[in-house]
C-alpha cells in the first residue's frame, strides 16, 4: 500500500481513461499536482473534467490508467484520508432541515482539524446570515455554503467543480484570492474547474486543458503566457523545432514554447491570453 509522503506529489494521475457506454469521456490523462499548486481545469461541457475529478475523489472508477490521490489509491481510501480531501461538486446539497449555522455545526463534526474562525470569517465574507435556512438561499449563497464546507477544516486537497459559476463578482474575487493564500500558506493543492478565464487567469498557478477527454495542455500560467503565441506564417513553411502546433487556421498557427527568436517564414506573433487560447482550440 502507497502511502503519502513529503516528497510525494499530492495527487498522481497516469494514463487515466474513462468511457461511459463505449463513448470516451477520458482519454489518456497525466497529471501531477504538487503542494502550493492552483490547478484552473479548462475545458468545454463535455470535455470531461467533472469525471475526472470524480475519478480522482473514488467516486468513479477509472477503466485504465493509475490514480494516488494523497498517496492512495481512490478505491482505498479510509475515511481519514479523505477528510483530507475538500470537494465541492457542480450540484450540491444536503442539510435542507437546517439553518446555514446548524448545517455548518453538523458538517464541521466531521473533521476533526475544522477551524470555526475561519468558518466565522467566511460565513462574514460572504455575507449569509447564520440563521437562513439552506432551503430558502440563493443558488450562490448555497455555493458558498459549500465552498466554507470544503475549505474550514484546510483539506490538503481541495477539488472545486466550477465552484464560482454562481458567484457575483465580487464573491468571486475575494474566494478566489483567499484560494491561492489558502493553498500557498497550508502547502496544500488546489483543482479547480471554471469557465470564467480572467479569473482563472488571475489565481491559478497553472492551467490544464481538456478536450474530448485528452489533456491538450499543462502548465504554469506564468511560463505559457511567456510561450504560447499566435503565429502568422508563410504559406508552406514549416515550424522549426521546439514548437509545439496546438490548433491551425490556414497560416494561422497556435504555437507553445516560443521564445521570440525569428524564424524563416514568420511574418507575425503575438501574446494571447486564455480566452483567445480557449476560443483557437474550439473553434
Ligand atoms: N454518468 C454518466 N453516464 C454517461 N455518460 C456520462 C456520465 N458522466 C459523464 N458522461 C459523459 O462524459 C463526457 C464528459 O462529461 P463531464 O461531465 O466529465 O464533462 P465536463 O467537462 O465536466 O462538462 P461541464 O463543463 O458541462 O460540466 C460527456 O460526454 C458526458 O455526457
Amino acid at each position: 500500500m502507497e502511502m503519502q509522503t513529503a516528497e510525494q506529489p499530492l495527487l498522481r494521475v497516469s494514463g487515466l481513461r474513462k468511457g461511459f457506454d463505449g463513448k470516451v469521456a477520458l482519454d489518456g490523462v497525466d497529471l501531477v499536482l504538487e503542494p502550493g499548486m492552483v490547478v484552473g481545469l479548462l475545458g468545454k461541457n463535455g470535455a470531461g473534467k467533472t469525471t475526472l475529478m470524480r475519478c480522482i475523489l473514488g467516486l468513479l472508477s477509472p477503466d485504465w490508467g493509475e490514480i494516488s490521490t494523497l498517496g492512495q489509491a481512490p478505491a482505498a481510501m479510509s475515511p481519514a484520508l479523505k477528510s483530507r480531501i475538500g470537494y465541492v461538486p457542480q450540484q450540491h446539497f444536503g442539510y435542507e432541515g437546517f439553518n446555514v449555522e446548524r448545517a455548518l455545526a453538523l458538517h464541521a463534526s466531521f473533521y476533526p482539524e475544522w477551524d470555526k474562525q475561519l468558518e466565522q470569517a467566511w460565513v462574514t465574507r460572504f455575507g449569509l446570515d447564520p440563521k437562513a435556512q439552506v432551503t430558502k438561499l440563493s443558488v450562490g449563497q448555497r455555493q458558498s455554503l459549500a465552498i466554507i464546507m470544503a475549505m474550514a477544516y484546510r483539506p490538503q486537497l481541495l477539488i472545486l467543480d466550477e465552484p464560482v459559476a454562481s458567484l457575483d463578482p465580487s464573491a468571486r474575487r475575494r474566494f478566489m484570492a483567499d484560494l491561492f493564500e489558502l493553498a500557498l500558506e497550508s502547502g496544500s493543492a488546489v483543482l479547480f474547474s471554471s469557465h470564467i478565464t480572467s479569473d482563472l487567469e488571475r489565481v491559478a498557478s497553472h492551467v490544464a486543458l481538456l478536450r474530448d477527454g485528452k489533456l491538450l495542455l499543462m502548465r504554469d500560467l506564468d511560463g505559457l503566457r511567456e510561450s504560447l503565441r499566435l503565429l502568422t506564417i508563410k504559406e508552406g513553411c514549416s515550424l522549426p523545432p521546439g514548437l509545439t502546433q496546438l490548433s491551425r487556421n490556414g497560416n494561422r498557427v497556435l504555437v507553445e514554447g516560443f521564445d521570440g527568436d525569428a524564424f524563416a517564414g514568420l511574418l507575425h506573433a503575438e501574446p494571447v491570453n486564455l480566452e483567445q487560447l480557449f476560443m483557437e482550440l474550439h473553434p
